[in-house]
């Protein structure tokens, strides 16, 4: 019975501290200068709901207190921003001190020379070299004909299989960009670069805890591994002298290139462009072959527009970039399949001083959470917003609303915008005027925190 009391009174004393922590931390952030929301237990904050409910929590509080409130998740006290308008603000003030706020852990693992961790005159000339890389005459004379070249063998021989077309999406996106990069050396170094690649992606969304065994410590194994294949990959063409016609050549180029990179910064250079392009590029594939499979009306539009290219070509013609820009349909095939998988989340900045946003004052060292789902699914922008419907893309203009996160905004747009669905769009010209596919069944799809088939998703594919 004694026992029994002292358990009783355990139980009771922990319930009592734990609603005396929950309210001290309630307090602490109740400044009025700060926007409406709640703050959680001290440190933990609001993670665990934030990941386990993940949409809902977010819908939930923005239905309480609107679309600009505070919370405390992933170790930081973040405002989570929903208002377009004020979404769009955010992302041009970066030199107001709104910078990136990707974790620590990820920059250290990408690299100090990464786009995300570099600010102002760096950020600027990082920038730069990396659009004069892939600028639209770029992508017209020297990486379509190597994306074609990459997509048309890819995507071949595959009738009467069962594939995962996650890891086949996967594999495309790393080997697309490799080749953009390396030329014809890349077949030499993938399968030496890939799995050490993949060992970084990991690390990169795993937990900080630098200890034997973790993905954290394996992912800067394998950042070290690239970095000397890349760095030999330099030097061997430093003594050969021959200037080859791909990124890195460009970049190495000193008589064309106005941007000078040192070792140091291409190398990261090449890692923000593999990394950046990965993840986007193959899951956004991935569900627009979900998304068509499920919906033939759209299926069928898109490939009559593949068709009609490819009937005016012989079949070992390569597509163009006047090809490329006649696929209409297909952009918006992409686009549409961005929105409603939100394949991200949203975007991260971190104030470097107390600032005033939307009348409050941010504290100095606050993350901002500019959020895209709920804004993918708003329907004063996207009518009927949970159909897939990429017809709705035809209408140009919704491509230019503050509405449109799939590709960040302001300072910080994506710079592989173009690249990215020149990629997806070539990927889908091979695929639906080769095969026809249905899935095998019973493969899980999760949406939160991330877009992806935890099993894989298999498709049996057959020829068209
Ligand atoms: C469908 C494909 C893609 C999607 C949905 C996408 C999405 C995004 C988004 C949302 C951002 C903004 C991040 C921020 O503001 O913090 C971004 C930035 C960036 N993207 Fe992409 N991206 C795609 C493809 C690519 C590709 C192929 C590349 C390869 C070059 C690339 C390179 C970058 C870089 C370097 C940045 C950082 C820009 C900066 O900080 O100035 N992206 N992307």
């Amino acid at each position: 019975m004694a026992f029994f009391l002292v358990v009783v009174a355990v139980i009771f004393g922990l319930c009592m501290l734990s609603a005396a922590l929950f309210r001290w931390n309630e307090i602490r952030y109740s400044n009025k200068s700060l926007p409406p929301g709640t703050m959680g237990w001290p440190l933990f904050g609001e993670t665990t709901q934030f990941l386990q409910q993940g949409p809902s929590f977010m819908q939930n509080q923005r239905a309480r207190y609107g679309n600009f409130f505070k919370s405390h998740i992933l170790g930081c006290p973040t405002i989570v921003s929903m208002d377009p308008e004020l979404n769009g603000y955010i992302l041009i003030n970066e030199a107001k001190g709104l910078v990136p706020g990707y974790p620590q852990s990820m920059l250290d693992i990408l690299g100090k020379y990464n786009i995300a961790a570099v600010h102002g005159a760096a950020h600027k000339h990082m920038r730069g070299a990396l659009l004069s890389l892939i600028s639209p005459t770029m992508i017209r004379d020297q990486i379509l004909p190597k994306i074609d070249e990459f997509m048309r063998s890819h995507w071949s021989n595959l009738e009467n299989n069962v594939i995962d077309i996650q890891e086949k999406t996967k594999e495309m996106a790393f080997l697309s960009s490799l080749k953009q990069i390396a030329g014809i050396q890349s077949s030499s170094i993938a399968q030496e670069i890939m799995p050490e690649f993949f060992k970084l992606v990991l690390g990169t969304i795993s937990l900080p805890i630098n200890l034997p065994n973790t993905n954290y410590r394996r992912s800067f194994q394998a950042r070290k591994n690239i970095v000397s294949i890349l760095r030999k990959l330099i030097e061997d063409r430093r003594t050969s002298k021959k200037i080859q016609q791909d990124m890195l050549g460009f970049m190495m180029n000193e008589e064309t290139n106005r941007y000078k990179l040192t070792d140091d910064e291409m190398i990261d250079q090449i890692i923000t462009i593999l990394y950046s392009g990965y993840e986007t590029v193959s899951t956004t594939s991935m569900m627009a072959i979900k998304y068509l499979h499920d919906h033939p009306k759209a299926l069928d539009e898109l490939r009559k527009e593949h068709m009609a290219i490819r009937e005016k070509k012989r079949p070992e013609d390569p597509i163009d970039y006047n090809d490329y820009k006649a696929m209409r349909f297909t952009r918006a095939v992409i686009f549409e399949t961005s929105r409603l998988a939100t394949i991200v989340n949203g975007v991260l900045r971190k104030t470097t001083q107390d600032m005033e946003l939307n009348g409050y004052i941010i504290p100095k060292g606050w993350r901002i959470y500019v959020y895209a789902r709920e804004v993918n699914y708003d329907s004063r922008f996207y009518p009927d917003a949970y159909t897939f419907n990429p017809w709705r893309w035809l209408d140009k203009s919704l491509e230019y609303q503050n509405s449109f996160l799939i590709f960040g905004g302001g300072t910080r747009l994506c710079p592989g915008k173009e690249l990215g669905v020149a990629e997806i769009s070539t990927f889908l010209h091979y695929f639906v005027t080769r095969y026809r596919w249905e899935e095998v069944g019973g493969d899980k799809l999760m949406k939160f925190p991330r877009v992806q088939a935890p099993n894989g998703l298999r498709i049996r594919v057959s020829t068209y």
